[in-house]
């Protein structure tokens, strides 16, 4: 997409709709789908869009305003720098090969053009409960998804093996009480992914 204009972000007190009517939204949300991060290429975002994912991103709802989140971009350089992190935590965890197993680790994110690291940051201890700061980086990764996909990106929300592993956590920077929400691959689709199974929605009826 090369005519992107980012869309007006509101100002602290601003008055705003409460509601908006989007045919368009609903038709987005009800066809989505990810995309494999295999089946991702180039563009990526612009400098511009990436701007506009994240701002989005950091609308999502958390209770008592503390932003249980952040993001850790990873584009270009950085991508390939990120995989030599993966193979070297992944040989010394498990040495003598296959070489194609490093090869993979070294070539993670170089799968999409950008990656988005959803990093979940839970204050410990205090009146909001922890499980509801989780759920507001949850929903961070999903209000991503929505937005690459509505700028004309694929996207996939990715953790695998790296998102849990002490060393690589280290190497990223994060601090206790901080965990990997997701790894939101966004780039452009090099084949369209198809409709896959899903179960009827478990609903019922509360009646008292
Ligand atoms: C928190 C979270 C982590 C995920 N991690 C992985 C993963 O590591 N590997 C994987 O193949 N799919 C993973 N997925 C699933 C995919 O992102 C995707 O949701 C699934 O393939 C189909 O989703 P769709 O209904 O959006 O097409 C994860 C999903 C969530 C919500």
């Amino acid at each position: 997409m090369t005519d992107f204009a980012a869309p007006a972000f509101p100002v602290e007190g601003e008055p705003l709709e409460a509601a908006h009517t989007s045919p368009d939204t609903l038709t987005l949300q009800a066809r989505r789908r990810s995309t494999v991060a295999k089946n991702m290429g180039e563009p990526g975002p612009s400098p511009d869009q990436l701007k506009t994912l994240i701002n989005i991103g950091a609308r999502t709802p958390d209770h008592g305003k503390l932003f249980p989140w952040r993001f850790i971009v990873f584009e270009g350089e950085a991508r390939a720098k990120f995989g030599a992190i993966l193979e070297k935590v992944l040989r010394e965890a498990e040495p003598g090969g296959p070489e194609e197993r490093y090869e993979l680790e070294r070539n993670r994110f170089l799968r999409a053009p950008v990656v988005i690291g959803v990093v979940s940051d839970v204050t410990e201890n205090y009146k909001i409960p922890e499980w509801e700061q989780v759920l507001s980086a949850g929903a961070v990764c999903m209000n991503l998804l929505i937005a690459a996909r509505a700028m004309g990106f694929a996207a996939q929300w990715l953790t695998e093996w790296y998102a849990y592993d002490r060393r690589v956590k280290r190497a990223l920077g994060l601090e206790s009480g901080e965990r990997i929400a997701g790894f939101i691959y966004v780039g452009t689709a090099t084949e369209a992914p198809a409709e896959r199974k899903r179960k009827p929605p478990r609903v019922e009826r509360w009646e008292g």
